[in-house]
């Protein structure tokens, strides 16, 4: 057996509560074989933790990694107008390289700031799936399908490039890969599609995500067409089980709540980009109390504007408040249980808790900082005060991703060169 120690640090066990540890972790097997005093004895590597939280990787619900190339390419815009007019035309001219070069940059970004675990919805997957499997993150990885506009036969070609990619990826990378069918939306799948490809996706065995109940102008489509509620509309079609999850859940109502509860529907929170894009509050408190499982995302780089998990605890915590009127709601242990085993737990992964036999998957957090100084509550830190750039030490399946900063499965400067030439090449493309 390979051994990696990480040693001398404080780690954050299930309960959310601290305790003084080494963690050996079995690198053969990517898991954590034992957490305790003295471990470091004859392992075969060693991550020092001294003055640090040994915590468990952060689990990103919902993204499109390879949108990096997009960050700051258009703000300030409600959902469909920023969709409609700047990122769909833009998207128009990606190529598969492209792809590569942005799901690179976010996945750098993504390791640099402690995510070990990623849930991806795009196009050009297989391009997605290679810079997962170099960068050595963990992945649930789907290819976006949209109907609207297209004629029958394009349509069914990208419902069917969806199901392919789920099939043929999953368990990729020596199993880091994972895979679920992915229609992007409620209003953007036509009710056909859904009805004919969601039983093909369930004998498939894959989950299936979506975005649902993002803005109101999504929910009252449904309404008028269907005479049901988002939510209710997905339950008829199959689309809401326990192994599903959907982004967003912004304008759910009470009944949508309780299917989702009933249902074990896993929600992807993503607060950042709710705000940006001006959608809404999402009601957080009410869903945690109702027994719904909610994860955290970040959505893509282009609508939030970065990919850090620790950002998005705090917007969290802070808009959950809000949203609740209630400082109270949404607290800093329910927020970092939901940046952690939430996020797992709604994406269907293992990870997301510290403790023997789950998936070695970890973040280290540098404690030797100002702005983290005292320490009375290492919890309240990583909601509310802890930065990306604490992050010290990133380790997924076992494997050391980044040490004391410095990532080694991804060459920075030249993952940063390359996706810089290709959004500036992009944009040219798009403005003639
Ligand atoms: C068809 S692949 C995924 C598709 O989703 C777009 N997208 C990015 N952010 C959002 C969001 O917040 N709501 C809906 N759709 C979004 C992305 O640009 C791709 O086109
Ligand atoms: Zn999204």
């Amino acid at each position: 057996m390979t051994t990696l120690a990480i040693t001398g640090g404080q780690v954050l066990r299930p309960d959310l509560t601290v305790t003084a540890a080494d963690v050996l972790v079995d690198q053969d097997a990517g898991e954590i074989r034992e957490i305790g005093p003295d471990l470091a004895d004859d392992a075969d590597e060693t991550l020092e933790a001294a003055n640090s939280l040994v915590m468990p990787g952060f689990v990103n619900g919902h993204c499109h990694v390879a949108m990096t190339l997009l960050r700051g390419y258009a703000d300030d815009k409600p959902l469909e107008a920023w969709l409609q007019e700047d990122i769909w035309p833009a998207e128009g001219e990606l190529t598969a390289d492209d792809v590569h070069a942005g799901a690179q940059l976010g996945l750098l970004e993504l390791i640099k700031s402690g995510t070990t675990a990623v849930a991806d919805m795009y196009f050009h997957v297989p391009e997605v799936a290679d810079a997962v499997e170099t960068a050595g993150i963990r992945a649930r990885l789907g290819h976006g399908i949209v109907t609207v506009g297209k004629d029958d036969e394009v349509a069914r070609e990208d419902a069917n490039t969806s199901l392919e990619i789920a099939r043929e990826y999953d368990g990729a990378a020596d199993g880091r890969i994972s895979t679920a069918f992915k229609p992007h939306s409620l209003t953007t799948v036509g009710s056909e599609y859904l009805e004919e490809f969601v039983p093909k996706a369930r004998e498939a065995g894959v989950p299936i995500h979506y975005h649902a109940n993002e803005t109101e102008n999504e929910v009252a489509p449904i309404v008028e067409e269907h005479g049901q509620r988002p939510l209710e509309y997905a339950a008829d079609r199959g689309m809401l089980e326990p192994e599903d999850f959907i982004a967003h859940g912004v304008h759910v109502d009470d009944r949508e709540i309780e299917l989702l509860a009933e249902a074990g529907t896993g929600v992807i929170h993503c607060p950042a980009s709710n705000m940006k894009l001006g959608s809404g509050m999402a009601p957080v408190q009410r869903m945690l109390d109702a027994g719904v499982t909610v994860g955290l995302g970040t959505d893509g780089a282009a609508s939030n504007n970065d990919l850090s998990m620790l950002d998005e605890a705090r917007d969290a915590a802070m808009l959950g408040k809000l949203a609740a009127d209630d400082a109270s709601a949404v607290s800093a242990e329910a927020t970092v249980d939901m940046v952690t085993r939430g996020s797992a737990d709604a994406i269907g992964l293992a990870s997301g808790r510290l403790e023997a036999g789950a998936p070695a998957d970890l973040a280290v957090i540098d404690l030797e900082a100002p702005h983290l100084t005292p320490r009375h509550d290492l919890v309240s830190h990583l909601a509310y005060a802890a930065t990306a750039a604490d992050v010290r030490h990133t380790v997924c399946d076992g494997q050391v991703l980044m040490r004391d900063r410095e990532v080694l499965t991804l060459e920075e400067a030249a993952v940063r060169e390359r996706a810089l030439e290709a959004a500036t090449s992009l944009v040219e493309r798009v403005d003639t």
